[in-house]
Parts: C-alpha cells; structure tokens; sequence
C-alpha cells in the first residue's frame, strides 16, 4: 500500500488488564507485583488493526501518572482528538495532542498503535519504519532491590548463565556503597550500573564519589526526579556517568539536560517522553551530541516489550537496554511468540509492524473490562 494513505482511525478499544509479575519489583520507593494497564487496539479504515501499550503504574510514585489517570485522558481527550480527523503520519499524533499538558505515557500508549497501523498499513516492520537498521538487540535485566546481599547475588548468577550481559541494581540510602562494593568483588569484570530513582541530594556527594571506585557504567537518575542543575553539578563532582531517566519528559528537556551537562547518557522511555515520535527526536538529537542512549523498560507485557525492541533498533541504542525476554516478568505474556533472549540478544522480527501476534485468548484471560469508543 502506498505511504501517502492517511490513517484513518475506525474504532479504538481499550482493554484494561491485570498481569500478575512472576516476582514482585522493589524500588526505593516500594514494591509491586500486580500491573494494571491498558492494551490499546486502533483498528483502520483497512480493518488492520494497531497496538499500543499503556506503561504508568498503579500509583504514581514513578511519574505522575496512573493507569486511571491514563484511562481518563485516553477516553475523555486523546482517543476523542484522534477519531476525529485523519493523519498523514504517525508523527502527526503528538502534534494533534500538543493542546493537551503532559500525560506523556496516555500520549505514548496511543501514538504506539498508530506507529503499528502505519508500518502495517505500509506492510514494514516497526523497526524499519522508525529508520532502526539493527537486525539483533543487546539488553541486559533490571533487578529490584532485594532482601540480602546473598539474595541479589544469586539471582545474578541465574541471569548470567541465561546469557544477560549486563545488569542493573536498585540502589537506595542504606542499600548502596556497600551492595556496589560486594558485588564488584563477586563479579570482577561484570557490565554493572546501579538506578537510584531519586533516592538521593547534593548532600549525600561524598557518598555517591565513593561508588566511582567500582567502574559501574553509569549510575541513573541520582537525584530529584525533575532536577537538571543539580545533577549537572554532581557529574562535575564524579568519574562515573550520570544517566538521566525520570528527568526527561521530552527533547526540549533532553537538550536542555546535555547543554547543562547534567548527564553522559540517557535513558529513553517511549511513555516517559510521550511516544516513539519524540523517543526518536531525542535518539537523533543525542547522537548529534555523542550522547549515548539505551532504551528503559516499564516492566511491559508484550506489545509494549515489541515497541521498546523497534525502537532499540536506531542506531545510538548504544547501550543494552532494559528489555529483557518475557519469561523474566510473565509466567504467559500476550504476544506470540514470546520474546526471547539467548546471549543478552533479542532477533528483531522482520514482519511488518511490531512483529509479534497477539494472543487473543490470553488477553482475554488478563481483561477486567473492554470499552470500544468509534
Ligand atoms: O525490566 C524493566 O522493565 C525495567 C524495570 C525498571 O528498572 C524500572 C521500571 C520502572 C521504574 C523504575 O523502578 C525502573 C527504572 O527507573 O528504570
Ligand atoms: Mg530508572
């Protein structure tokens, strides 16, 4: 089908899911194992159909957003504005909600299954309709912070004989130089970094120097979750790379952050910064900088797992990402197949859009509620 045809939205559903994680996540701001969240399925004036994925928790400790505060934005505004009036390009969906303030990961949700419509309609894979040439992912595992110290270890040793390459703790007051310092001498040569979620201040700089002795590759998001002056000056301050992550809601953030050197690396987040649109204005714009990137995970079920592995295809993905394989958070994820990773890899799929089925049987079995709005 020709590229010029519009996208023209028939009917938009939102199925509102409850997926139980294998293990409960914990962060310094506390732990979670039950995920609410919206699968969104945009059906064409073709009748192929688009998916997208809602990422915001239950609460809002992450960003300000919630699933019920997605739902209300999503029913009462964005599905409303985009039912309206075709668009010619995916990227027109973020322009089509600039009246709307924020609510960045209800924007996203809905933006991702246009970009699915899009590279379906144009019968290409998601990955190549963003520009993303890679044919296999580097990722990594982000592990929430644990009981003990023996805990953490094991469960390390697990994802490294899965074949993950790297590795992401959870650091917060009382759980840090120590945690960094053992884990260094149990895993000599391991691609480690810790994420902080905003756990800390300037005050605590003598604390964070001291985690400079152990090579970690960056440690994220250090301090205030909407901070940029601070964190720039902690990076004068240490040898380890900040990576901002909660800090970046958008490009116009991610260039202010870079011009302040308030970071090395940054942590992209397709709900965080409201789409795929704007993920790939602040990829672009950051490799224009030589500001390394790498794709953060909102431990999503499988059509957002299938956006954030698109993404990861642009080339300044050049750090492994948070997306691991599906059996790490699900005992069934939605998709078929599942996402797989052998040796800290993931195959991008070559069939068009997101590239993954979803089960229509399975989702059913996660679904509290549908709602079809046209
Ligand atoms: O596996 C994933 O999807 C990554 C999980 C993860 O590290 C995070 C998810 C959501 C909020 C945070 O706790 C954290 C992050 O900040 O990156
Ligand atoms: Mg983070």
């Amino acid at each position: 089908m020709s590229h010029l045809q519009p996208i023209q939205l028939k009917e938009v559903t939102l199925h509102k899911l409850m997926m139980r994680l294998k293990s409960p996540f914990s962060t310094s701001f506390g732990t979670f194992q039950d995920k609410e969240f919206f699968v969104i399925e945009a059906v064409g004036e073709s009748g192929l159909i688009g998916w997208g994925e809602s990422v915001a928790f239950s609460s809002p400790w992450y960003t300000e957003e919630t699933f019920k505060t997605n739902e209300h934005m999503l029913e009462d505004f964005l599905i409303p504005l985009l039912l309206e009036n075709p668009v010619n390009h995916p990227d027109e969906v973020s322009e089509r909600f600039l009246p709307i303030r924020r609510n960045n990961m209800a924007k996203a949700a809905l933006e991702g299954a246009v970009w699915d419509l899009y590279s379906k309609q144009l019968g290409i894979p998601l990955a190549k309709a963003l520009g993303g040439t890679k044919k296999e992912i580097d990722v990594g595992i982000s592990i929430g912070v644990q009981d003990t110290m023996n805990d953490l270890i094991q469960l390390i040793e697990g994802y490294l004989e899965e074949g993950y390459k790297r590795i992401k703790v959870k650091i917060k007051p009382g759980w840090d130089v120590e945690v960094i310092k053992e884990l260094r001498r149990n895993f000599p040569s391991l691609p480690f970094m810790a994420d902080a979620n905003s756990a800390y201040t300037l005050k605590d700089i003598e604390l964070l120097k001291q985690l400079d002795e152990y090579n970690l590759l960056m440690i994220e998001q250090p301090l205030a979750y909407d901070d940029i002056v601070d964190h720039a000056i902690l990076q004068k301050e240490l040898k380890t790379p900040i990576c901002l992550d909660e800090s970046i809601l958008s490009f116009e953030d991610a260039r202010k952050a870079i011009e302040l050197g308030s970071c090395q690396i940054i942590n992209i987040k397709i709900g965080r910064v409201g789409g795929l649109s704007e993920a790939k204005k602040i990829h672009d714009y950051c490799k224009q900088k030589g500001i390394a990137v790498w794709c953060g995970g909102m431990l999503e079920a499988g059509i957002g797992r299938a956006h954030n592995i698109a993404l990861t295809t642009l080339d300044q993905f050049i750090l492994p990402g948070d997306t691991a394989g599906s059996s790490r958070y699900w005992e069934r994820d939605i998709i078929d197949p599942e996402v797989t990773v052998h040796n800290g890899q993931i195959v991008v799929p070559d069939t068009s859009g997101i590239g993954y089925e979803v089960n229509r049987e399975v989702l059913r079995s996660y679904t509290i509620e549908t709602k079809t709005f046209s």
